[in-house]
């Protein structure tokens, strides 16, 4: 494999290096003119425009000190509780390393590997260092990532445009094209996805998503990388090829953290360095090549012919005697000790880290993204219209339901709305639009929305965007299509039930039923961000119910009983059945055609008016109030949103 990644460093954070200059900030995150490490070998690569050789200078060394995470389940109806799942472990990463992260199905590694990171802050206790100094979680995440182990991917996007996408996104924009594209043929050829350039996530195989999850953090030239178990579903030749690749980047100075399940002995020998976990106790610490000598000294040597990554699970999980585990968190002092680590004697200590650390630290303005807003913006967008476009479900099958309903309720309540003897027919049918609106459109938010979040949370965490730039992007892809399906429907509907062929009361009936596609939608995702799919599918429609019987539709507004006439102002859809029968029967109509022989009750819209209790003369009203629901449920599916990013930490 090609050892040629990119001809630009990382980003900020907590550097250090002699005679190596190192960039930060806004000020030079991925300028490949930033990076030269003087008198080395690197200097001479760069020369030839190729990747530096490992600039350890630049590396982070991390260690942690008695850390702790205490889960708390909140349960209804019950007392909360808490579980301490880590028991103040400590342990040391350092750079130019590929470390595993082992341990018995329960261990711990997932819940270590997200508190190193910092995906997981809240119930963490004890500190994590970087360089010496006590980690600043906001300066770390620039220069390290967090690769999942489900593969947050865009599924409609070829290996080629996610990799433009991120670039343009954890680029600096004034890296032009031309670089960007050479930093990812550079990328692609090293992680070996040159051929499936062109073909798009949702086709690749386990083993290429792997490498396009990796692929795609490498852009930004990450120092640190975690991974939660690179391996899982891969067959023995692609969790080769992986440890492989992710050993290579290890060498060029990363510190490379991932957690793993029991490897074979094969793939167990790829690794420098292992920390294994035993019911959130540290049981081994240091090189694999050490880990024989260790049984060796703690007196239970590993049997012959054994893979010691065998031995050592077996050990953690208690088959051999819960004494075994006890002696061997003494041993390694529940990771404080270095005793057994490749080479202990070479590990720069606290305070020259710390020194140097100092020397090359740079001022970061606080949440700074690689790109500005409007570019992420930008670029959202062109991958919002872009997946719109191609979305099978999102796009065709939506316009095509919107066709097909119409058509249905034209044909079921044909001339309905130019017929005296249909007044009440036509009611029911302004009713069902409605209600085709409010279900269509909650419930295609409601599905959809979880997989957006899946991706938002990796994204947002690995810092390609900030919240607000994505959920401006996501309310304004959607606009378009919304306009398209909701007008197509009115068109259709309002021409086959031969509503008033007026523009006016045309454009009134199609406002009112886009604003309750509009408000719905941020119903629906106000639910869609908080519940999962199940809760959210059962919860968003029965929430509809109320609004329903609050409308005015089947009991009249006037009839409510007064302790519930509230509930007609919080009902979107009673403005909204208010917005269409003003337009249908509002504006002073005249009599409605009645045939010769037939008796008409509701021939004039008045009487109708009255007897249904709706007044007709509150459009304006109406709109206003559906453009309020509007803005406070945007507003409050956003505050969903970000508390849901918190709490997820
Ligand atoms: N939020 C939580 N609330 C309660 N318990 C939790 C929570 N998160 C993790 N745990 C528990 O902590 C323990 C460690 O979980 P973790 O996912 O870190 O284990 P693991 O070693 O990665 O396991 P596996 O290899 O099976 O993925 C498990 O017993 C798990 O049930």
């Amino acid at each position: 494999m090609e050892a040629v990644l990119h001809e630009s460093t990382t980003q900020g954070g907590q550097m250090m290096g002699n005679g190596c200059v190192t960039i930060g900030g806004t000020r030079g995150i991925n300028n490949p003119d930033n990076l030269v490490c003087v008198g080395s070998k690197a200097e001479n690569a760069s020369r030839s425009k190729k990747l530096p050789l490992p600039c350890i200078q630049n590396s982070i060394d991390i260690w942690f000190d008695n850390v702790t995470y205490t889960a708390v389940q909140k349960a209804l109806m019950s007392k909360t509780t808490k579980k301490e799942i880590l028991h103040k472990i400590n342990g040391r990463l350092p750079p130019g390393q590929l470390i595993a992260i082992m341990g018995p199905s329960g261990a711990g590694k997932s819940t270590l590997l997200d508190v190193l990171s910092g995906y997981r802050i809240n119930g963490v206790g004890g500190t994590v260092y970087v360089n010496g100094r006590p980690r600043n979680l906001e300066e770390f995440r620039r220069s390290s990532c967090y690769i999942t182990q489900d593969d947050r991917l865009q599924p409609l996007f070829t290996v080629q445009e996610s990799m433009k996408i991120a670039a343009d996104l954890k680029l600096p924009v004034d890296i032009g094209d031309k670089k960007k594209e050479k930093i990812i043929h550079n990328i692609l050829g090293t992680l070996g996805l040159q051929k499936t350039k062109n073909v798009r996530a949702a086709q690749l195989s386990g083993g290429q998503k792997k490498r396009l999850s990796i692929a795609l953090e490498l852009i930004s030239n990450p120092m640190v990388m975690f991974l939660d178990e690179p391996t899982t579903g891969l067959d023995s030749s692609s969790c080769t090829m992986c440890i492989k690749l992710l050993k290579q980047l290890a060498s060029e100075g990363r510190t490379i953290v991932c957690t793993i399940h029991q490897p074979s002995a094969m793939l167990f020998a790829l690794f420098d360095q292992v920390y294994v976990l035993a019911a959130g106790n540290c049981v081994y610490q240091g090189g694999t090549e050490k880990m024989i000598p260790f049984f060796e000294a703690i007196g239970y040597p590993c049997p012959m012919y054994h893979n010691p990554a065998d031995y050592v699970i077996e050990m953690a999980c208690g088959e051999y005697g819960e004494e075994k585990v006890e002696k061997m968190i003494q041993a390694t002092s529940n990771g404080r000790s270095y005793r057994y680590f490749n080479d202990p004697d070479s590990l720069p200590n606290n305070q020259a880290l710390q020194d140097i650390s100092a020397k090359n630290s740079i001022e970061i303005s606080e949440n700074q993204l690689a790109t500005s807003q409007f570019n992420q913006l930008r670029v959202l967008l062109r991958r919002g219209f872009v997946k719109a476009g191609r979305d099978q479900t999102l796009t065709y099958l939506r316009i095509g339901v919107n066709i097909v309903v119409s058509l249905m309720l034209g044909t079921l309540y044909w001339k309905a709305g130019n017929d005296g003897t249909k007044v009440l027919d036509n009611y029911n049918l302004l009713f069902s639009i409605l209600m085709h609106h409010t279900f269509a459109t909650m419930m295609l938010t409601i599905l959809t929305i979880p997989q957006e979040i899946s991706i938002l949370t990796k994204e947002h965490f690995n810092r390609w965007y900030s919240l607000k730039m994505y959920y401006t992007s996501l309310t304004l892809v959607d606009i378009p299509l919304s306009v398209v399906c909701c007008f197509s429907f009115t068109a259709i509907i309002y021409y086959m039930t031969a509503q008033p062929p007026e523009m006016v009361r045309f454009l009134m009936f199609f406002i009112s039923s886009q604003l309750v596609v509009l408000v719905v939608q941020g119903f629906g995702m106000m639910i869609g961000a908080y519940f999962n799919v199940t809760n959210g599918t059962f919860l968003g429609p029965t929430l509809c119910v109320p609004m329903m019987m609050f409308a005015g539709f089947g009991v009249r507004l006037c009839d409510l009983p007064p302790y519930l006439y509230w509930g007609s102002y919080v009902s979107y859809l009673r403005y909204a059945l208010e917005g269409t029968v003003g337009a249908v029967y509002g504006l002073e109509r005249g009599i409605i055609e009645c045939p010769e022989d037939a008796y008409c009750h509701y021939k004039y819209p008045k009487t109708f008016l009255e007897a249904v209790g709706v007044r007709s003369d509150q459009f304006e009203n109406d709109i206003i109030a559906l453009v309020l629901f509007l803005f406070v449920l945007r507003i409050s599916a956003y505050v969903v949103l970000r508390l849901k990013l918190m709490s997820i930490r």
